[in-house]
């Protein structure tokens, strides 16, 4: 492959159409800027969005896609005005790899509310292309869009708080739902899910899931360390719990009925969506103004907070439960991800099974 000035050749698995099958496939980076790192891929998560994006279910997806925002690698090269990090550190990159830089989100640390964000993959970059993700060997990013990982977090089980984890934990700590003797409610036990309700104890919080799978509550409760389990498709159990909750962190990823979920707020409860189905929501209004209850939605975080997130992880121990699957098991993995099949993140291992 012929390879243009100024970039260098990298190597990942790409979706080439809506049908969203991946298959090897060659492109270029940019090469290192005075303040971009290069990072060397070791892993890198599955989020439901890299679904939604490789099937265009959004209806804006350019192909051919690499996708992956969950990434951690090491740092194999540094630019000359890069000042936080040196090769061999280990760092993560998560959903977003540009901003202006100049508007008033950017300058309160909130690029990821900043309308000219560059996403990690699927977007067009400042140079005018089209931008590649981690299922990939290796990503060229400005160093103020890294974060550090904390020594002693595992690197395979880190790789999904850097969009699982930050995605729910900016909410929880925006909204004040993060804290001691509040109770919080997690619909959706995926990849997001299960870290809300890790992070939720981590907070001091009396944690609720509510799912529509029964063979869920066990790990929900045993291993995950959740205080009790809702099946929302019964009637009488959320019947029981109406009136209960502070707060709703919403995961789930296709369209589902909202009424009933805030029927379970306190008055003044708060109820944040941040899964990302196509479908209007169906909002009650009544209940909602009876209750004085605020419903809000929440994109990933600024990277001053992610950094803040990861940090906190490593303080109490908190990682995602993964399967770690090589990069030749992906098309299966995003099938079973859609199903609802896995417990609780894939996490591609990069480095060992991508070759170069
Ligand atoms: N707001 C953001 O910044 C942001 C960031 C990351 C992901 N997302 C979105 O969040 C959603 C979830 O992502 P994920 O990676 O955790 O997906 P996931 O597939 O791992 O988890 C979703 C879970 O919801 C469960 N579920 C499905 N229908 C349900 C229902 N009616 N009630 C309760 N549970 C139900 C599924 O079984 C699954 O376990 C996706 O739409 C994704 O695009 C948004
Ligand atoms: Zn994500
Ligand atoms: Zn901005």
């Amino acid at each position: 492959m012929a390879v243009e000035k100024d970039t260098q050749k990298a190597f990942g698995w790409a979706a080439r159409d809506s049908s969203g099958i991946l298959s090897p496939f060659y492109f270029t980076r940019r090469v290192n800027g005075d303040s971009d790192v290069t990072i060397k891929i070791l892993y890198c998560g599955i989020c439901h969005t890299d679904a939604h994006f490789v099937k265009n279910e959004h209806g804006f997806t350019v192909y051919p896609l690499v996708p992956g925002h969950e990434i951690v690698g090491e740092v194999v090269e540094v630019g000359s005005n890069v000042h936080k990090f040196k090769s061999g550190d280990k760092v993560g990159v998560g959903c977003i790899v540009d901003s202006c830089g100049a508007c008033d989100n950017c300058k309160q640390d909130l690029e990821n509310y900043c309308p000219e964000m560059v996403f990690t993959y699927g977007s067009i970059t400042s140079e005018g292309r089209n931008n590649f993700g981690g299922y990939s060997d290796k990503i060229v990013v400005d160093e103020h869009y890294v974060v550090r990982i904390p020594h002693g977090l595992p690197l395979d089980s880190a790789a999904p708080l850097l969009c699982a984890g930050i995605t729910v934990y900016s909410p929880m700590n925006y909204f004040g739902l993060n804290r001691p003797g509040l109770h919080l409610g997690v619909v959706g036990l995926g990849g997001l899910g299960h870290v809300a309700v890790k992070f939720g104890k981590a907070f001091g919080m009396k944690v609720t899931v509510i799912s529509t799978s029964p063979s869920k509550e066990r790990d929900a409760i045993q291993r995950l360390g959740a205080d009790s389990f809702l099946i929302s498709r019964d009637a009488e159990q959320m019947k029981a719990a109406v009136g209960s909750m502070d707060g709703i962190i919403d995961t789930v990823s296709e369209s589902h009925p909202v009424a009933p979920l805030i029927d379970l707020l306190k008055a003044h409860g708060k109820f944040v969506m941040v899964g990302a189905g196509t479908e209007p929501l169906a909002l009650p209004p009544i209940p909602l103004l009876l209750g004085r209850k605020l419903v809000a939605g929440s994109n990933t975080g600024g990277i001053k907070e992610t950094q803040e997130m990861i940090d906190f992880a490593g303080e109490h121990n908190i990682t995602a439960e993964v399967e770690v699957i090589p990069i030749d098991y992906v098309n299966t993995a995003i099938e079973r991800l859609v199903k609802g099949d896995v417990r609780y993140r894939f996490v591609i291992d990069i480095a060992n099974t991508l070759p170069a």
